[in-house]
């Protein structure tokens, strides 16, 4: 079976013929050079309106058009004029060929064509375009988003930077060449939340660097290395969430020789496989629609003509997957000398002073350029030992802070015996109860203008009393501060409320694990992106970080477990106004 794929959802006019065991026989893609002032939707819509007749006709140059059995085009994400162009292509070829028509999702168009190319069987994919920076995996029937951009696409902060020094587009491509003589590293914003990032900060503050006189080889190289390695660290936090045996760099920036050269560096260290497809397939191409096209058909997938609407805001994680049948179990294995080994951080258990200690280590990252790399790591140590100690005082569970040793980056804390909350989540008949909780630290937090910036389940440990019965621990901790401000009156309320909660939306009525309940507690851990802030928008950053880690990882209950935390977040008074916020800046993000 042959398919005829048509792309179309920007600038870029691509045609691809795929046959069905994934042999790519013909793959052309035209861009449309915008002028300075960027990329004019109907101009760019002109240009497939004229590009598209000449590469089909080159396409059936090379398979005549008898031979083709579907027909298949980007339905979205993107511009509506360049979509509407391109869904009309489609339609007319559709109907004179008389042969089906399917409409496919652009950004896993990139993540297909790149497991085709490159043999990854189960990749963690870093996604990065002029459209979209987003980490993707399979779980379940749908790719899920689990980090992405909150505001510009990498790649459009690479372009807009460029069209700013008056370079050409595509910007990211001139970037590069630049960047090659730069050697001074100019302090940009390092903007990471959680397994999301935002670029328009260090847009801004590029551009400016370049106008007060800095030379542009060194903003260009600076723009590469605090991006790329924002977007490196994000990826490997997403390895650290989600355990997959591999990674996979996908979209027109996976065409950037440094970035490929920092996402093998990373996955070398985490001990995982790395793919990138060969430059013609990172960028906008047909082939990738092609392959699409042919995965869905082949697998049961039918369209109507009323059903190939352009989609603008079509999202990775609408695609219902119904070509994937077998997931290898393979998975990232953490070496056996560390308790945990998370993007950060190598965890090891140790023992101070007849203590059971956790030793924190942030180790070197090769990634990043050393300079960069020192700063990062010496300021998060910090900070989280800061952040650790001061939450106490607001009657939050947190372990105590044994050493910090600046020099080596290494924090040795109180272990914490117990789950973590993401793993209490996912076990059998999963626990919902520690979710309350979760949204009352969240509050306290918010309440004392303290935003962590990096709120998922594995950052909540639930240290259960029968765990710590055998533990070194106990004796010393029962007569800690911390242990008495457990105690405190304000808990007894939290429990009260969280009492009415679970009366409400009784879930878990198992006897044995109300009994657990009453001697878990909640700890938060992982303060290294911590600030302070009092602006509602910072908060509601933090609890949307919070929200899409859940949506990404505990998909099947998201809305159970969201609003059993935003419950316990009523604790914070000005509640409301953060939740709302919440919908404001996801309208605002490119990613809705
Ligand atoms: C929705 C769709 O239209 C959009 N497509 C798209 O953005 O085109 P794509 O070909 O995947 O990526 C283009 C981007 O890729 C960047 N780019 C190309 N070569 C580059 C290089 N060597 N270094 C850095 N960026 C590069 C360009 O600057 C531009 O921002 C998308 O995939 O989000
Ligand atoms: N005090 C503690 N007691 C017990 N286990 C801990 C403690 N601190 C960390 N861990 C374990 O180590 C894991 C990684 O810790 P942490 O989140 O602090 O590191 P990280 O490198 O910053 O991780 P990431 O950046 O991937 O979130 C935790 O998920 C937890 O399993
Ligand atoms: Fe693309």
């Amino acid at each position: 079976m042959i398919c005829l794929g048509l792309e179309g959802t920007a600038e870029k006019t691509g045609v691809g013929l795929v046959d069905s065991d994934g042999n790519v026989l013909y793959n052309k893609t035209i861009i449309y050079k915008p002028p300075v002032q960027g990329i004019n939707p109907r101009e760019a819509a002109d240009h497939h309106a004229e590009t598209f007749p000449k590469l089909i006709k080159e396409a059936f140059n090379k398979v005549p058009k008898e031979k083709i059995d579907l027909i298949s085009f980007s339905q979205g994400p993107g511009l509506g004029p360049s979509l509407r162009v391109t869904a009309t292509a489609a339609r007319a070829l559709s109907l004179s060929l008389k042969k089906p028509i399917i409409g496919v999702n652009h950004c896993i168009g990139h993540v297909e064509i790149g497991k085709l190319t490159t043999g990854a069987k189960d990749p963690l994919t870093l996604y990065v375009s002029g459209g979209n920076t987003q980490i993707l995996g399979y779980t379940c029937g749908r790719y899920r988003v689990f980090g992405e951009t909150l505001d510009i696409a990498i790649g459009n902060c690479l372009d807009q930077f460029a069209r700013n020094c008056a370079l050409p587009h595509p910007g990211g491509v001139y970037v590069e060449k630049l960047a090659k003589d730069g050697k001074k590293l100019i302090k940009l914003p390092y903007s990471v939340k959680g397994m999301d990032v935002t670029f328009s900060g260090l847009l801004t503050s590029a551009i400016k660097s370049y106008e007060k006189g800095e030379k542009l080889e060194d903003v260009c190289y600076s723009i590469q290395e605090t991006a790329f390695s924002m977007i490196t660290e994000i990826t490997e936090r997403a390895l650290a969430h989600t355990n997959k045996p591999e990674v996979m760099l996908v979209g027109g920036v996976a065409a950037n020789n440094r970035l490929r050269e920092m996402l093998n560096i990373m996955c070398k260290e985490q001990n995982v496989k790395f793919y990138v497809p060969e430059k013609q397939f990172c960028g906008d191409n047909g082939a990738m629609i092609a392959w699409l096209g042919l995965l869905m058909y082949i697998n049961g997938k039918r369209m109507s003509i009323d059903e190939t609407k352009p989609i603008p805001n079509y999202r990775s994680d609408m695609v219902e997957v119904n070509w994937i049948k077998n997931i290898p179990c393979e998975k990232r294995r953490i070496p056996e000398h560390l308790i945990g080994k998370g993007a950060e951080a190598d965890i090891k258990k140790a023992s101070y002073l007849g203590w059971d200690v956790i030793k924190k280590e942030r180790i070197a990252k090769s990634y990043r350029i050393p300079e960069l790399d020192k700063i990062i790591r010496h300021q998060r140590t910090v900070k989280e030992a800061r952040f650790l100690a001061l939450v106490k005082d607001f009657n939050i569970n947190a372990p105590c802070i044994f050493d910090i040793d600046k020099d080596n980056n290494i924090i040795t804390m109180e272990y914490i015996a117990g789950k973590l909350a993401k793993e209490e989540i996912e076990r059998d008949n999963g626990n919902l109860d520690c979710c309350y909780e979760i949204g009352a630290i969240v509050g306290k937090l918010h309440e004392n203008d303290i935003i962590h910036n990096d709120l998922t389940t594995s950052n909540f440990i639930i240290r259960r009393d029968d765990n710590v019965d055998n533990n070194n621990n106990k004796k010393h901790i029962q007569n800690s501060k911390v242990y008495s401000q457990d105690n405190s009156g304000n808990k007894n309320n939290y429990e009260n409320k969280k009492i009415n909660i679970e009366g409400k939306n009784n879930l878990n009525n198992n006897k044995s694990n109300n009994k657990n309940n009453k001697n878990n507690k909640v700890y938060i851990i992982d303060f290294g992106l911590g600030k302070f802030s009092n602006l509602v928008e910072d908060k509601a950053v933090d609890l949307i970080v919070l929200k899409k880690s859940i949506l990404s990882i505990h998909f099947d209950r998201f809305e159970e477990i969201w609003n059993r935390i935003l419950e316990g977040y009523k604790i914070y008074p000005q509640w409301k106004t953060v939740i709302n916020h919440i919908a404001d800046v996801e309208k605002r993000a490119r990613y809705l």
